[in-house]
């Protein structure tokens, strides 16, 4: 990268992503490195702010669409990152794992897939045996949306029919799988993954689930904050001795991934099945995720940036932008 030249990515984050992720020792280290990260001002339009290289966004809503619609209209050479087609995939929870069911990826010591789910639209169908049928206990009652809203991560485990009864669709039953109380989050930042451990539900025995009744509401088990994870309870309560899946392995989801979806920021969650110990489930999958949990975030971000603009001066006839055609393209060339 020349040494004169700067680069600016805006960014359009909800408050809250901003407080997480705009940390100033990301911030310190881009600039070192010829980034400058700007915020966007979500209250005036997008066309009257940058100028950009790259515009990086996690916001829901129309609104926001049309206006990144209009800006890459008018500002071609910009890269926006991701395509809020491609994110919205991720906005619903049976297309969100759709994906994953598609890969053709070779599997051989270890192999995955998803957990059985229907989808539920109404109340009606809670009762129907045809419909609920072919479901094992216990479930966990996911709601079908997933927006970003508190909302959109309340979740229920549901040990009978019973406990089905009092639920609100639309929302996905998926069946739960024991998986030791580990769950594995892979994060993805362009071809960067890495993959940590953290705290999740207990696997539940016959014996609870043969006295348990109807349902319990959780939100968030996995999802704490850096003070929760310093607190000594997390650490005693999490096999912290539970073995990673390979990396290779994960990579392999990963990159499929990233290219049948053809996102660069996402994380997805990872469980294994206690029964096989080498069948692992995909049961989650975020854009824009907290990176700021994610080790070493401040480089691993910075180099994905410094790669993002040296490819733009580089490719300049390569459309990147909002509407492009040549993603696939790019991707591949950047995931060897
Ligand atoms: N099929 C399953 N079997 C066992 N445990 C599950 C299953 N699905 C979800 N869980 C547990 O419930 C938690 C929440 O589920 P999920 O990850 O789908 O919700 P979310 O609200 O989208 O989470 P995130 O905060 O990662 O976005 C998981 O982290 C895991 O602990
Ligand atoms: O800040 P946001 O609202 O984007 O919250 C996201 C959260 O990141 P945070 O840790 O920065 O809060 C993510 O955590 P990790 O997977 O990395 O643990 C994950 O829970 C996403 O599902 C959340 O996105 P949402 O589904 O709500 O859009
Ligand atoms: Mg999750
Ligand atoms: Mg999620």
């Amino acid at each position: 990268m020349a040494e004169s030249r700067r680069f600016s990515i805006g960014y359009a984050l909800a408050t809250k992503k901003r407080q997480s992720f705009i940390q100033p020792s990301l911030v310190n280290l881009a600039r070192e490195r010829g980034v400058d990260l700007v915020p966007i001002d979500t209250d005036r339009p997008l066309l009257v702010q940058g100028p950009f290289d790259c515009v990086i966004h996690k916001l829901y809503g129309d609104d926001w669409r049309v206006q990144l619609r209009d800006y890459a209209e008018k500002n071609p050479c910009v890269t926006i990152i991701d395509q809020p087609d491609a994110i919205e995939r991720l906005h619903n929870r049976i297309s969100m794992l759709q994906v994953v069911s598609e890969l053709e990826i070779p599997q051989e010591k270890e192999t995955f897939g998803i957990p059985s789910q229907i989808v539920v639209y109404d109340s009606v169908s809670l009762s129907d045996s045809e419909a609920v049928g072919a479901l094992r206990f216990p479930v966990i009652a996911k709601p079908l949306v997933a927006d970003g809203s508190a909302k959109s991560h309340k979740m229920s485990l549901v040990y009978n029919r019973e406990g089905l009864l009092k639920l609100k669709p639309p929302l996905v039953l998926q069946e739960f799988v024991n998986h030791g109380g580990v769950i594995f989050k892979v994060y993805v930042v362009g071809d960067y993954v890495t993959c940590v451990k953290r705290k999740s539900l207990p696997d539940v025995s016959l014996e609870k689930l043969d006295s348990a009744e109807g349902s319990l509401s959780f939100s968030q088990v996995s999802n704490l904050t850096m003070q929760d994870r310093t607190q000594k309870e997390y650490y005693e309560s999490m096999q912290l001795d539970a073995e990673m899946p390979p990396l290779s392995f994960l990579t392999g989801i990963a990159r499929g991934l990233r290219r049948a979806m053809r996102l660069n920021l996402f994380n997805f969650d990872v469980i294994r099945d206690s029964k096989s110990g080498n069948h692992y489930f995909v049961i989650d999958i975020n854009y824009f995720p907290g990176y700021a949990k994610m080790p070493s975030y401040e480089t691993v971000l910075t180099d994905f940036f410094c790669k993002l603009v040296e490819k733009k001066t580089k490719e300049d006839d390569v459309d990147f932008s909002v509407g492009g055609h040549d993603n696939e393209a790019r991707l591949s060339s950047s995931n060897n």
